[in-house]
């Protein structure tokens, strides 16, 4: 049996003094006004489980204005076994805890993972590379506690260099730390493509469902040091030892530009991942609707993933998403979390669920009645 979540608990989190929410089952529906604290719930639970937000908050702004520290905490069982997950924040930073015993936030990676969706999502179709890549990373973090090293590894790597160049440091410094970056990098560039071929495949197959077979949907990771016309989907395969190789000869081949531009212009941080729908770029072409289906597709993929890779199926952490949809879009959400997936779900507005869901979901109201 999967581990889900039963009773979740904050002390000073955000909004709450104290929210506390018990026997809680396979879909939990949180409606409420606007700035009720629906968000808050989510962030809380996503912190708990995946050790991270979706909001990349400073630290300090998690506690309640004007309390000295927070507590978040949730118990989890899969029948057999029972886990207490803890956070606590004090004096700007965090501590996560198992069972009552400090953990490193690596040691927990995967162990109750979860998968959130919420509008900022929208930004994977039409936004930056970036956004692409952290989200990348994000679930790359979930399932291996080594790519989730390795990236915080090359973002210290990448943080130095870029101020070396700022700094119009000697090139000689510059490249002793490309050595570094090569190998952090080339390690990242292979986690992330391997991970996105398993997640482009699954997404492929929902985004045909979610478009009735219509439509194809066609991913592609671009590494750096590949000059990839974006107009055409391509595919670039390639081990350890070949990015090692092709990083290190295109960090020499644009060396001079680097220096010149003052910035890190090659590694992962550059690389692309690229949406084509029937051969056509998502990024100028996809319509409003297929934009959201591409979204919609991706995280499904995501909690298929997790469930195949970690053998638990992650808790999925919906918020407000269901007003972004329209009510064929809805209806492929819903097939998916009627297949027995712990969530959480965030609205405004009940109207967007049909009787069937609500009526298999516990309702919450927010805020809470006292006592
Ligand atoms: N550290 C904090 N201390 C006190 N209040 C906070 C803190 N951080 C956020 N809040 C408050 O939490 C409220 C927002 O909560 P949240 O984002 O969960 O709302 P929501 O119910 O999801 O709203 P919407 O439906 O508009 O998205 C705001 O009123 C905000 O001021």
């Amino acid at each position: 049996m999967d581990l889900s979540i039963s009773h979740i608990s904050f002390a000073n989190f955000r909004s709450y003094e104290r929210f506390d929410l018990d026997g809680i089952g396979p879909l939990t529906v949180l409606v409420g006004p606007n700035a009720v604290g629906k968000t808050n719930v989510v962030e809380g639970v996503q912190l708990l489980t995946a050790q991270s937000s979706f909001r990349h908050p400073p630290v300090e702004q998690l506690v309640r204005m004007g309390a000295p520290f927070a507590r978040l905490t949730a118990d989890a069982t899969d029948g057999s076994r029972q886990l207490q997950l803890e956070l606590r924040i004090a004096e700007g930073r965090k501590r996560f805890l198992l069972n009552g015993k400090g953990k490193r936030t690596a040691d927990l990676k995967g162990l109750v993972p979860s998968v959130t969706f919420t509008p900022d999502d929208l930004e994977l179709a039409k936004g930056s590379m970036a956004v692409r890549r952290a989200a990348i990373d994000a679930l790359g973090s979930q399932l291996s506690a080594n790519h989730y090293l390795i990236r915080r590894d090359y973002e210290k790597v990448l943080r130095h260099k870029n101020r070396l160049l700022k700094d119009e440091a000697p090139a000689s410094l510059v490249a002793a730390l490309d050595e570094t970056l090569v190998m952090c990098g080339a390690q990242l560039a292979c986690y992330r493509a391997a991970l996105f071929e398993k997640l482009s495949e699954r997404m492929a197959s929902y985004y045909a469902e979610i478009a009735d077979g219509r439509e194809r949907l066609r991913a592609c990771y671009v590494p750096s040091w590949e000059a990839h016309d974006p107009a055409a989907p391509a595919t670039f395969s390639f081990g350890r030892d070949d990015a090692r190789m092709a990083l290190a000869s295109a960090l020499a081949a644009r060396g001079g530009e680097e220096r010149a531009r003052r910035r890190a212009l090659v590694g992962p941080h550059a690389d692309r991942i690229e949406l084509f729908i029937d051969g056509r770029n998502v990024s100028s072409f996809a319509s409003q609707g297929q934009q959201r289906s591409v979204v919609l597709a991706f995280k499904l993929a995501e909690a298929a993933l997790v469930q195949d890779i970690l053998h638990q199926k992650p808790v999925l952490l919906l918020d407000d998403v269901m007003s972004e949809l329209d009510a064929a879009r809805r209806r492929a959400l819903v097939a998916f979390i009627s297949g027995d997936i712990q969530t959480f779900i965030t609205t405004a507005n009940l109207d967007y669920f049909d009787d069937d869901l609500l009526a298999a979901a516990r309702v919450v109201r927010l805020p809470l009645a006292e006592g």
